[in-house]
């Protein structure tokens, strides 16, 4: 995932959008992709095939999670289904 492409979605505010991603070992350290997903204006959620907690201990700071609204990881390929089941229900939950 590189900086520009998540700067790239900033332009497209809309209610009904929602982005997820897998920032592979770059969550734990980086701080441009943290600054890049924080200014997405839509649903955002990172995921993690492996359950990082169970693994290195510095895979336990999920950096660039904190400007997502919810992380999903630990269910190898289904993860990216269990968040868009997640980001469907927050994206058509009225607020
Ligand atoms: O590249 C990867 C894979 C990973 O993102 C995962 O999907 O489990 C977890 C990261 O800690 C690791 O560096």
């Amino acid at each position: 995932m590189e900086v520009n492409e998540l700067t790239g979605f900033k332009q497209n505010r809309q209610e009904d959008s929602g982005i997820l991603g897998n920032a592979k070992a770059y969550t734990h350290t980086s701080v441009a992709i943290l600054e890049a997903f924080a200014a997405l204006f839509m649903a955002k959620f990172g995921i993690h095939l492996s359950n990082i907690q169970k693994r290195n201990a510095f895979r336990h700071d999920l950096n660039v999670s904190k400007a997502a609204n919810g992380m999903i990881y630990g269910f190898g390929s289904r993860s990216t289904k269990n968040a868009l089941d997640a980001m469907r229900g927050l994206i058509h939950t009225p607020s």
